[in-house]
């Protein structure tokens, strides 16, 4: 998949040529250079916006030539997005953010507030859903977007540096967090970041580099595996 901007009168390929695979309940983080391509294929992939040639299949629909109304439909239903701040609405509390996600999928109110409960617990918050985004501290403003993103079930949860600014101590709890939820409920992740003790804790990583992928492998803590060519990745330069 490709993906080239105009930028003036020159042609800027964000993504050259690349090829991965995640599978079902899969975890891929990616890392490489400022301007390595991370964050325009999290949004390719979010179906933000689409590639300039190639496809990008997720469960069996390619989200470059779907149409628009489907494409919103399969954002609101099937991805969950979680970015390096957490974008939550200040007047409303915890819990009324993260029912907010729900009402694209028409449940019944009673059914949103009670989801919105459960996915809050989930992240370890179950005693501030009243509170405001400004009576959070950070850490716990990003777990509220952590039960916004999830409380809908998505195939697919995409972060963009989710434990960027965190203070240590809180960037492990994050991390903590993430790796018992890729590991015990199965969920499918991408995840782009500069934090490499979160990195090494993800079953598959891989290095974007001026739009390819120029290293790939297990993020074992040994490091074992990571470089070597992996067959859920295709790139101009592994071939
Ligand atoms: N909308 C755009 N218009 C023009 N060029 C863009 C656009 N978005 C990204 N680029 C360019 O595409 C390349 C990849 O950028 P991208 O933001 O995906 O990299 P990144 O690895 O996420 O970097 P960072 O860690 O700095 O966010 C860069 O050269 C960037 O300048």
């Amino acid at each position: 998949m490709t993906k080239c901007y105009r930028d003036g009168g020159d042609t800027v390929r964000a993504l050259d040529g690349i090829g991965l695979y995640v599978e079902d309940g899969g975890t891929l983080v990616l890392q490489g250079p400022p301007g390595g391509g991370k964050s325009t294929l999290l949004r390719i992939l979010a179906g933000l916006e689409r590639p300039t040639r190639g496809s990008v299949e997720l469960d069996g629909t390619d989200l470059a030539t779907v149409t628009e109304s489907r494409l919103a439909r399969i954002r609101a239903e099937s991805i969950g997005l979680l970015g390096p701040d957490a974008g939550l609405t200040p007047g409303r509390t915890a819990r009324q953010n993260v029912a907010g996600a729900l009402v694209p999928l028409r449940l019944h109110p009673a059914d949103r507030w009670e989801l919105a409960g459960d996915a809050l617990e989930e992240v370890g918050l179950s005693g501030h859903m009243d509170f405001l985004p400004g009576e959070l501290d950070d850490h716990a403003r990003r777990r509220t977007a952590l039960a916004r993103a999830l409380v809908k079930r998505p195939t697919a949860l995409l972060a963009d540096r989710p434990t960027a600014g965190l203070p240590a101590a809180d960037r492990a709890d994050f991390t903590e967090l993430l790796a018992r939820l890729w590991s015990e409920r199965r969920l499918t992740c991408v995840i782009a970041t500069e934090d490499d003790a979160l990195a090494r804790r993800a079953p598959r990583r891989a290095t974007l580099s001026r739009g390819t992928v120029t290293a790939a492998g297990s993020g074992d803590p040994q490091g074992d595996g990571a470089d070597r060519p992996a067959p859920w990745c295709a790139s101009r330069s592994a071939r």
